[in-house]
């Protein structure tokens, strides 16, 4: 399984700016990789072309043994009465899993995201941390072959960023392409690949 950019260039209009051109690049399971660049870089439009939202103007974006892709926004949302186990446990339940499996599974996705202690707390009474916790613990919790994560901690202080970038190792899966855009270095740290757009020309292999 693996995703790769060949030649990637990308822009909107037949007159516009390029935002990015000749960029190739693997991303492999078990990695998680930075998406970096300054603001108007095309971040969120290289994970919409990853996603297969749109096509990419030039070269070819090859998705090889990918089945389900799960994407995470920026701003967490959910079910305001609905519990943490709930929206954790629902993709889980939509995968086929029985009720119990579920429910076992997505304490297990709670716990590694140190979510276990607001399980039963609905959704609307998180914190801002939590909620961001919650929505990579559900992102992964539909096991996606691809997991996308936009800008995760663009809306949280700096404290509650810390936390939510020491979740970003607990995301990585040994079924699972994950690619972060981001802004910010300590998220970026906390990934285990690179891929900047604002380095000349793009980047090489992952
Ligand atoms: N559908 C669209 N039509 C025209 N221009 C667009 C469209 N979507 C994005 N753009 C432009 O493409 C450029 C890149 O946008 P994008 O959101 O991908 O950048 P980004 O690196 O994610 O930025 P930021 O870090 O500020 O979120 C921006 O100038 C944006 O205005």
């Amino acid at each position: 399984m693996h995703v790769a950019l060949d030649g990637v260039g990308h822009r909107f209009g037949r007159s516009g700016d390029w935002l990015f051109r000749s960029l190739t690049f693997a991303f492999r399971p078990g990695e998680v990789y930075a998406l970096t660049g300054p603001s108007g870089s095309g971040k969120s439009t290289l994970l919409s072309l990853l996603a297969g939202r749109n096509r990419p103007v030039e070269g070819a974006i090859h998705l090889t043994g990918i089945d389900r892709v799960s994407w995470v926004f920026q701003n967490p949302f959910g079910s305001p009465r609905r519990t943490a186990l709930d929206h954790v446990a629902l993709p889980i339940l939509a995968r086929g899993e029985s009720a119990p499996a579920a429910e076992e599974q997505a304490h297990e996705f709670l716990a590694r995201f140190e979510l276990e202690s607001v399980a039963h707390r609905p959704f609307g009474d998180l914190s801002g941390g939590e909620s961001q916790r919650l929505m990579l613990a559900r992102g992964l919790a539909s096991r996606p072959s691809l997991l996308l994560i936009d800008e995760p901690t663009a809306q949280l202080d700096r404290r509650t960023a810390e936390r939510v970038d020491a979740a970003i190792a607990a995301v990585a899966d040994p079924s699972t392409i994950v690619v972060v855009a981001t802004h910010d270095a300590r998220t970026r740290d906390a990934c285990t690949g690179l891929l900047d757009l604002g380095a000349l020309g793009g980047s090489g292999a992952g």
